[in-house]
Protein backbone atom coordinates (compact mmCIF):
# COMPACT_ATOMS: atom_id res chain seq x y z
CA UNK A 1 0.00 0.00 0.00
CA UNK A 2 1.22 3.50 -1.15
CA UNK A 3 2.57 6.23 1.99
CA UNK A 4 -0.32 8.09 2.86
CA UNK A 5 0.56 10.95 5.73
CA UNK A 6 -3.15 11.24 6.63
CA UNK A 7 -3.61 7.66 7.42
CA UNK A 8 -1.14 8.61 10.20
CA UNK A 9 -3.52 10.02 12.65
CA UNK A 10 -4.41 7.19 14.55
CA UNK A 11 -2.07 4.50 14.88
CA UNK A 12 -2.25 1.58 16.97
CA UNK A 13 -0.10 -0.55 18.36
CA UNK A 14 -1.45 -4.07 18.96
CA UNK A 15 -0.47 -5.88 22.21
CA UNK A 16 -1.20 -9.51 23.53
CA UNK A 17 -1.46 -8.73 26.85
CA UNK A 18 -4.89 -7.00 27.01
CA UNK A 19 -6.43 -9.88 24.86
CA UNK A 20 -7.89 -11.44 28.25
CA UNK A 21 -9.11 -14.30 26.19
CA UNK A 22 -10.03 -12.74 23.06
CA UNK A 23 -8.29 -13.03 19.64
CA UNK A 24 -6.00 -10.50 18.13
CA UNK A 25 -8.17 -10.55 15.24
CA UNK A 26 -11.18 -9.64 17.30
CA UNK A 27 -9.71 -7.15 18.97
CA UNK A 28 -8.36 -5.62 15.98
CA UNK A 29 -11.60 -5.36 13.93
CA UNK A 30 -13.10 -3.97 16.51
CA UNK A 31 -9.79 -0.69 16.44
CA UNK A 32 -10.46 -1.07 12.99
CA UNK A 33 -13.95 -0.04 13.13
CA UNK A 34 -13.87 2.75 15.52
CA UNK A 35 -11.51 4.32 12.96
CA UNK A 36 -7.74 3.35 13.41
CA UNK A 37 -5.86 4.59 10.61
CA UNK A 38 -2.93 2.69 10.99
CA UNK A 39 -1.92 -0.69 12.22
CA UNK A 40 1.18 -1.82 13.96
CA UNK A 41 2.47 -5.58 14.37
CA UNK A 42 4.48 -5.75 18.05
CA UNK A 43 4.29 -9.40 19.75
CA UNK A 44 8.04 -9.45 21.54
CA UNK A 45 7.04 -13.21 22.86
CA UNK A 46 5.43 -15.44 19.90
CA UNK A 47 7.66 -17.71 18.07
CA UNK A 48 8.25 -16.98 14.63
CA UNK A 49 5.51 -19.32 12.97
CA UNK A 50 3.06 -17.53 15.95
CA UNK A 51 3.91 -14.27 14.54
CA UNK A 52 3.45 -14.90 10.90
CA UNK A 53 0.40 -16.57 11.53
CA UNK A 54 -0.44 -13.59 13.07
CA UNK A 55 0.52 -11.29 10.64
CA UNK A 56 -1.10 -12.96 7.58
CA UNK A 57 -4.52 -12.61 9.49
CA UNK A 58 -4.01 -8.82 10.44
CA UNK A 59 -3.18 -8.65 6.83
CA UNK A 60 -6.04 -10.08 5.28
CA UNK A 61 -8.32 -7.96 7.76
CA UNK A 62 -6.04 -4.35 6.86
CA UNK A 63 -6.20 -4.82 3.51
CA UNK A 64 -10.83 -4.91 3.99
CA UNK A 65 -10.28 -1.66 5.55
CA UNK A 66 -7.46 -0.23 3.28
CA UNK A 67 -5.37 0.29 6.57
CA UNK A 68 -1.70 -0.02 6.31
CA UNK A 69 0.17 -3.02 8.47
CA UNK A 70 3.46 -2.36 9.81
CA UNK A 71 5.83 -4.65 11.43
CA UNK A 72 7.59 -3.81 14.52
CA UNK A 73 11.43 -4.96 14.79
CA UNK A 74 11.57 -7.93 11.81
CA UNK A 75 12.20 -7.09 8.53
CA UNK A 76 12.89 -10.66 7.71
CA UNK A 77 9.16 -11.51 8.41
CA UNK A 78 7.76 -7.99 7.12
CA UNK A 79 9.69 -9.41 3.68
CA UNK A 80 8.43 -12.86 3.79
CA UNK A 81 5.57 -11.97 4.28
CA UNK A 82 4.99 -8.86 1.83
CA UNK A 83 3.67 -6.19 5.01
CA UNK A 84 3.38 -2.68 3.80
CA UNK A 85 6.55 -1.80 5.95
CA UNK A 86 8.10 -1.65 8.84
CA UNK A 87 8.71 0.19 12.41
CA UNK A 88 12.51 -0.21 13.59
CA UNK A 89 13.94 1.50 16.95
CA UNK A 90 17.57 3.48 17.66
CA UNK A 91 18.29 -0.69 18.68
CA UNK A 92 17.01 -2.68 15.91
CA UNK A 93 18.97 -2.45 12.27
CA UNK A 94 20.06 0.39 11.08
CA UNK A 95 17.62 2.21 9.29
CA UNK A 96 19.44 2.69 6.01
CA UNK A 97 20.18 -1.06 6.16
CA UNK A 98 16.45 -1.82 6.39
CA UNK A 99 15.65 0.48 3.51
CA UNK A 100 17.75 -1.66 1.51
CA UNK A 101 16.37 -4.90 2.21
CA UNK A 102 13.16 -2.99 1.70
CA UNK A 103 13.89 -1.23 -0.78
CA UNK A 104 11.81 1.89 -1.89
CA UNK A 105 7.94 1.10 -2.37
CA UNK A 106 7.81 -0.71 1.57
CA UNK A 107 7.20 1.62 4.33
CA UNK A 108 10.04 2.77 6.81
CA UNK A 109 9.06 3.91 10.46
CA UNK A 110 11.95 4.76 12.78
CA UNK A 111 12.16 5.82 16.30
CA UNK A 112 13.83 8.90 16.99
CA UNK A 113 14.52 10.83 20.51
CA UNK A 114 16.73 13.45 19.25
CA UNK A 115 17.00 16.31 16.48
CA UNK A 116 20.15 14.57 15.22
CA UNK A 117 18.64 10.99 15.15
CA UNK A 118 15.43 12.42 13.28
CA UNK A 119 17.46 14.04 10.72
CA UNK A 120 19.80 11.08 9.90
CA UNK A 121 16.73 8.42 9.78
CA UNK A 122 15.08 11.09 7.05
CA UNK A 123 18.04 11.08 5.22
CA UNK A 124 18.67 7.45 5.28
CA UNK A 125 14.93 6.71 3.94
CA UNK A 126 12.59 6.74 6.64
CA UNK A 127 9.20 7.67 5.69
CA UNK A 128 7.76 8.44 9.48
CA UNK A 129 9.28 9.06 12.66
CA UNK A 130 7.90 7.45 16.09
CA UNK A 131 8.65 9.79 19.02
CA UNK A 132 8.59 9.81 22.55
CA UNK A 133 7.88 8.96 25.29
CA UNK A 134 5.65 11.74 25.58
CA UNK A 135 3.84 10.95 28.65
CA UNK A 136 4.69 8.15 30.99
CA UNK A 137 4.08 4.56 29.62
CA UNK A 138 3.58 1.62 31.25
CA UNK A 139 3.22 -0.21 27.87
CA UNK A 140 6.76 -0.27 27.32
CA UNK A 141 9.32 -0.62 30.26
CA UNK A 142 12.43 0.97 29.06
CA UNK A 143 10.75 4.10 27.57
CA UNK A 144 12.01 7.35 28.95
CA UNK A 145 9.86 10.51 29.01
CA UNK A 146 10.57 12.78 26.23
CA UNK A 147 10.15 16.99 26.69
CA UNK A 148 7.27 17.74 24.56
CA UNK A 149 9.30 21.10 23.02
CA UNK A 150 11.98 18.00 22.17
CA UNK A 151 8.85 16.78 20.29
CA UNK A 152 8.32 20.01 18.65
CA UNK A 153 12.09 21.19 17.73
CA UNK A 154 12.03 17.22 15.84
CA UNK A 155 8.34 18.16 13.86
CA UNK A 156 9.99 21.80 13.10
CA UNK A 157 13.64 19.78 11.72
CA UNK A 158 12.30 17.02 9.58
CA UNK A 159 9.88 17.21 6.32
CA UNK A 160 8.81 13.49 7.06
CA UNK A 161 5.56 12.83 9.11
CA UNK A 162 6.00 12.30 12.99
CA UNK A 163 3.67 10.50 15.29
CA UNK A 164 3.87 10.98 19.16
CA UNK A 165 4.07 7.80 21.07
CA UNK A 166 4.16 7.07 24.55
CA UNK A 167 1.27 7.01 27.87
CA UNK A 168 -1.30 9.25 24.63
CA UNK A 169 -4.77 9.11 26.49
CA UNK A 170 -8.18 10.98 24.88
CA UNK A 171 -8.13 12.90 27.99
CA UNK A 172 -3.89 14.03 27.37
CA UNK A 173 -3.76 14.24 24.07
CA UNK A 174 -4.97 18.05 24.00
CA UNK A 175 -1.54 19.05 25.40
CA UNK A 176 0.05 17.91 21.91
CA UNK A 177 -1.50 20.86 19.93
CA UNK A 178 1.10 22.90 18.39
CA UNK A 179 3.71 20.00 18.64
CA UNK A 180 3.36 19.82 14.65
CA UNK A 181 2.40 15.58 15.00
CA UNK A 182 0.67 14.29 12.02
CA UNK A 183 -0.97 11.88 14.75
CA UNK A 184 -0.09 9.35 17.87
CA UNK A 185 0.22 6.08 18.09
CA UNK A 186 -1.30 4.39 21.06
CA UNK A 187 -1.49 0.59 22.66
CA UNK A 188 -3.29 0.79 25.97
CA UNK A 189 -5.68 3.38 25.15
CA UNK A 190 -7.25 1.65 22.66
CA UNK A 191 -6.62 -2.23 23.64
CA UNK A 192 -6.62 -1.78 27.38
CA UNK A 193 -10.38 -0.69 27.15
CA UNK A 194 -13.41 -2.10 27.99
CA UNK A 195 -15.13 -1.06 24.84
CA UNK A 196 -12.06 -1.07 21.92
CA UNK A 197 -14.68 0.42 19.27
CA UNK A 198 -15.71 3.12 21.40
CA UNK A 199 -12.16 4.37 22.84
CA UNK A 200 -10.45 4.25 19.31
CA UNK A 201 -13.74 6.58 17.91
CA UNK A 202 -13.22 8.73 21.10
CA UNK A 203 -9.25 8.80 20.32
CA UNK A 204 -9.76 9.69 16.56
CA UNK A 205 -12.71 12.45 17.30
CA UNK A 206 -9.39 13.78 20.42
CA UNK A 207 -6.87 13.88 17.40
CA UNK A 208 -8.46 15.54 14.74
CA UNK A 209 -8.96 18.31 16.58
CA UNK A 210 -5.50 18.94 17.41
CA UNK A 211 -3.72 17.53 14.01
CA UNK A 212 -4.46 20.21 11.05
C1 LIG B 1 5.19 4.30 15.94
C2 LIG B 1 6.22 3.75 16.85
N1 LIG B 1 7.07 4.60 17.46
C3 LIG B 1 8.01 4.12 18.30
C4 LIG B 1 8.10 2.77 18.54
C5 LIG B 1 9.16 2.21 19.46
O1 LIG B 1 10.11 1.43 18.71
P1 LIG B 1 11.39 0.85 19.45
O2 LIG B 1 12.11 1.97 20.04
O3 LIG B 1 12.09 -0.03 18.50
O4 LIG B 1 10.76 -0.02 20.61
P2 LIG B 1 9.92 -1.36 20.47
O5 LIG B 1 8.56 -1.01 20.00
O6 LIG B 1 10.59 -2.27 19.50
O7 LIG B 1 9.90 -1.92 21.86
C6 LIG B 1 7.20 1.92 17.88
N2 LIG B 1 7.23 0.58 18.06
N3 LIG B 1 6.28 2.43 17.05
C1 LIG C 1 5.93 0.96 21.87
C2 LIG C 1 6.28 2.21 22.56
N1 LIG C 1 7.35 2.98 22.16
C3 LIG C 1 7.50 4.05 22.93
C4 LIG C 1 8.58 5.04 22.76
O1 LIG C 1 8.68 5.97 23.57
O2 LIG C 1 9.31 4.89 21.78
S1 LIG C 1 6.34 4.18 24.15
C5 LIG C 1 5.60 2.75 23.65
C6 LIG C 1 4.40 2.19 24.29
C7 LIG C 1 3.13 2.93 23.91
O3 LIG C 1 2.06 2.35 24.58
P1 LIG C 1 0.96 3.21 25.35
O4 LIG C 1 0.18 3.90 24.31
O5 LIG C 1 0.14 2.16 26.07
O6 LIG C 1 1.66 4.11 26.30
MG1 LIG D 1 12.08 -1.96 18.09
Amino acid sequence: MKFDKEKMRLYAITDRHWLNGRSLREVVKESLDGGVTFLQLRDKNSDDETFLQEAAELQKLCRDYKVPLIINDNVEIALKMNADGVHVGQSDMEAGAVREKLGPDKILGVSARTVEQALLAQERGADYLGVGAVFATGSKADAAELPHETLKAICEAVSIPVVAIGGITAENISQLKGTGICGVAVISAIYAQNNIKEAAEELKEAVDKIVL
